[in-house]
């Protein structure tokens, strides 16, 4: 089978066998159950059963809404099958549907931090049914129904919203239709069609089928233009056969009576019915530029090779994950739910569905971040007829749909917990599965608050330019691209997004402050064998150095390089216009520079790692120092510090040279007072577990340490590439610590996201100067 490149990069092709060992691997099946409280000591079993249990129970008996409060009802979803429509797979039965059930909390808990439950309800009677379902409801914050068949789903779903007083929602149904309509709504874009005019055929019209019609029609596609078949053919006003009351709210006169007929000149196809069921006549007989879902699933109803080889005009989309343009409702149901829980929604009514299916088109058409599909390989996603709507994958989804969702469910009335600050939402949502954003959530407030004027010393570089962006579009302040007007005006057009106003260009070589920095550098290097010529070529040539000096001269506030030149190269071109930062605290340190890493995880928070880059073998001074600026930037990130003088040995065991300077480094700041918790030495593990510290009850760190300051340049290196390898904790850093200007230099791999990070520290040290 052919692949297209975009397939390459994202292709996860697979066996049977492979998803059979998948599945059974370790423990069985993809989920088990994790505790929130600790459940450890007789005193934690009193707490969380009995006795202490009663008093929770005793509060909901008199008022329930407090289960909100005191269980987890209110993040937990109930994912619940009969197996009657499995997929495209037919009527497997409850216990079949397991693995999809399964699946689905899976991506729940993946995508959008929210709890589920699958419930595989063994029977096909309604009432039954129903009955079991409204009976569970106490327990959940929300019902999901999953793969129930049509006719019966429309009842089922319709029944339990009445009896039940929170949201009860069938994901083919809606979550599917909004997905489609995000998609749709920029295939039209792309091709230069309007909803109103678009003629459409669907095929199935099942549960997924009528409720994508029904949002489109709510959207504006006209009735008469939608034509929906089944296995009987086109469901036409009149006709009897296989009909129920869903059907013929959707038939129309029409003289077409099978798929075929009805394709002929139409715009668009959607399936929503088996595997094969489009052929390449049929694409070939439709209109221009024809617009093909083809979403049953696991396989389509046409393969986007087929579809190309019939009309290589088409945009395709499937209901997979290894062709592009990915139409599923994996991107709507987390995403949903996660708006409608935050706000107590009593429902999920139709204009929270649009406000979904807007905010997900609205989201296709941005810049992509470089983790979504694998960095690297293959061209990036752009909008465009190969991605129409984002990638499961994209982190951004958390921070867009879910808002937009409780925004909807404010402004329609349903929401019983109304929320006021939805920006602030946003943020925490991108900080809820992302150690990083949560990290450096006070953080990007507080520019946000006090934004900065940054320099991005390589302006001509993609991923500098595309990080600027964000910058501006994040609200951090004004980015200053340094580089060739017309070099970054084609790197922004080759982007394909607009470059928002406020982001400034300088070429150093044409700048009316080249000059001024030429005589500056002059000033300050001229009994350091530089002549003035030389000065003005480094003002000319090196972006660094003419970054550094906007910075020292006041005409910027902070500063981020680091792409194009190793951190040594880049560090000395800084260092030509800003210098080290002398205080009380850097008194007796070999330099005052050093590197600073942030290792952060959701488990463990952030710890502060140093030196990271600067002193190989630091003696007692040096580590001292190092302490103590660490600290204090750690304070200034918003953590209460408690440092860690790392070693192989604890408090004196076993014997060695290298933790004489360590323990001398503490003496040091027991001289000066500080007003930190600190102590060592000590190995990492002690530092970090309190069952290991217990057994020093003298150690003066009331907690985890979050600063670890290590004794040479080579631990802290293997320590902070060796732990983001080993765990999921990311890394920001190492950041420049002790220039006297925010300056701060990524490493030359970085990505967009790190730059962007790096740079809104900067500026961040820059509001705190
Ligand atoms: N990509 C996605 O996100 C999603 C995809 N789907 C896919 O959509 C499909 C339908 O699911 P769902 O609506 O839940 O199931 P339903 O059982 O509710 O509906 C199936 C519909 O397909 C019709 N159908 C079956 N075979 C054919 C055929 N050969 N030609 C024309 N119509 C046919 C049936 O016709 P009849 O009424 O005559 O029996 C019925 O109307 C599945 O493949 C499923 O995987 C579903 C949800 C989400
Ligand atoms: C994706 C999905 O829910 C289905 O195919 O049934
Ligand atoms: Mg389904």
């Amino acid at each position: 089978m052919d692949s297209t490149p975009a397939q390459d990069r994202r292709t996860a092709r697979i066996t049977a066998e492979e998803a059979l060992a998948m599945h059974a691997e370790g423990r069985p099946g993809k989920l088990e159950i994790r505790l929130t409280k600790p459940l450890t000591t007789a005193r934690d079993l009193s707490l969380a059963y009995s006795p202490g249990v009663a008093e929770p129970c005793l509060h909901i008996a008199r008022n329930p809404a407090l289960a909100y409060d005191y269980t987890s009802k209110g993040n937990f979803v109930a994912v619940v099958s009969n197996g009657t429509a499995v997929l495209g797979l037919g009527n497997l039965g409850a216990l079949a549907s397991k693995p999809v059930m399964e699946g689905k909390v899976a991506l729940f808990k993946r995508f959008a931090d929210v709890d589920g439950m699958d419930l595989c309800v063994n029977t096909e009677d309604v009432d039954e049914f129903v009955n079991a379902v409204r009976f569970l409801g106490p327990s959940f914050g929300g019902i999901n129904l999953e793969d129930i068949k049509a006719p019966e789903c429309f009842v089922i779903e319709q029944r339990l919203r009445e009896l039940m007083d929170i949201p009860v929602f069938h994901d083919d149904q809606h979550g599917t239709a909004i997905v489609a309509a995000a998609g749709m709504i920029n295939a039209c874009h792309l091709t230069g069609r309007a909803l109103a005019d678009l003629k459409l055929v669907v095929n199935g019209a099942g549960a997924a089928s009528i409720a994508c019609v029904e949002l489109l029609k709510a959207m504006g596609v006209r009735p008469n233009n939608v034509i929906l078949c089944d296995t009987k053919g086109v469901v036409y006003r009149g006709r009897t056969a296989g009909m129920n009351q869903w059907k013929s709210a959707h038939a129309v006169e029409t003289e077409a009576r099978t798929l075929a007929e009805a394709l002929v000149g139409a715009d668009a196809f959607f399936g929503l019915s088996v595997k094969g069921a489009l052929t390449q006549d049929m694409v070939r007989a439709m209109g221009e530029r024809p617009i093909i879902f083809a979403m049953a699933n696991p396989d389509p109803e046409i393969t986007p090779e087929e579809a190309r080889a019939a009309r290589p005009d088409c945009i395709i989309a499937t209901g997979r994950s290894d062709y592009p343009n990915q139409v599923n409702n994996v991107l709507g149901f987390p995403y949903i739910f996660r708006g409608a829980l935050d706000v107590r929604a009593s429902t999920i009514n139709e204009a929270m569905k649009i406000a979904a299916a807007e905010s997900l088109a609205m989201l296709a058409r941005e810049d992509v971040p470089e983790e979504v599909g694998s960095a690297g390989a293959g061209p990036a996603l752009r909008f465009g007829p190969e991605y129409i709507i984002p990638n499961a994958f994209d982190p951004r989804l958390i921070a867009r749909v879910p808002p937009a969702v409780a925004k909807a469910a404010m402004e329609s009335g349903v929401a019983r917990r109304p929320m006021i600050d939805l920006a602030r939402y946003a943020r925490e949502l991108a900080g809820r599965l992302d150690a990083t954003a949560m990290a450096l959530e006070t953080i990007t407030e507080r520019v946000r608050a006090n934004p900065q004027r940054v320099v991005f010393a390589e302006g001509e570089e993609e991923k500098v330019v595309r990080a600027a962006i964000a910058f501006r579009n994040a609200g951090y302040g004004t980015p200053v691209l340094v580089g060739r007007e017309d070099r970054i005006m084609s790197t922004v057009a080759a982007l394909g997004i607009p470059l928002p106003d406020g982001i400034e260009i300088h070429n150093a070589r044409l700048s009316d402050s080249n000059r001024r920095y030429a005589d500056y550098l002059y000033e300050r290097r001229q009994r350091q064998g530089f002549l003035f010529r030389d000065c003005q070529r480094l003002v000319n040539l090196d972006r660094n150095v003419f970054g550094a000096c906007m910075v020292a001269l006041g005409d910027a506030d902070a500063m981020v390089t680091g792409l194009t030149r190793s951190y040594s190269v880049a560090l000395e071109g800084i260092s030509m216009a800003v210098d080290p930062e002398e205080t009380p605290e850097t008194e007796g340190a070999a330099s005052p520079l050093f590197g600073l890493t942030l290792l952060m995880s959701r488990r463990s928070g952030t710890v502060f790692v140093a030196d990271t880059a600067v002193h190989e073998r630091p003696d007692a001074a040096t580590l001292a120092s190092i302490a103590i600026r660490s600290a204090a930037v750690a304070r200034r990130m918003g953590h209460e510090p408690r440092v860690a003088f790392l070693s192989f040995s604890t408090f004196g065991d076993p014997k060695g040279s290298i933790p004489g300077s360590v323990r001398e480094a503490v003496r040091l700041l027991e001289e000066r007072g500080v007003d930190f918790e600190f102590d060592g030495e000590m190995a990492a593990d002690v530092a970090l577990d309190p069952a290991l510290r217990a057994l020093y009850p003298f150690c003066r760190l009331t907690g985890p340490a979050n600063v670890l300051i290590c004794p040479g340049l080579h631990a802290a290196h293997i320590l902070t590439r060796a732990v983001p390898r080993l765990t999921s904790a990311t890394v920001i850093g190492p950041l420049v610590v002790g220039l006297s200007h925010p300056v701060q230099i990524v490493p030359m791999e970085a990505g967009v996201n790190q730059i962007l990070d790096m740079a809104c520290l900067a500026a961040h040290a820059a509001v705190h100067r």
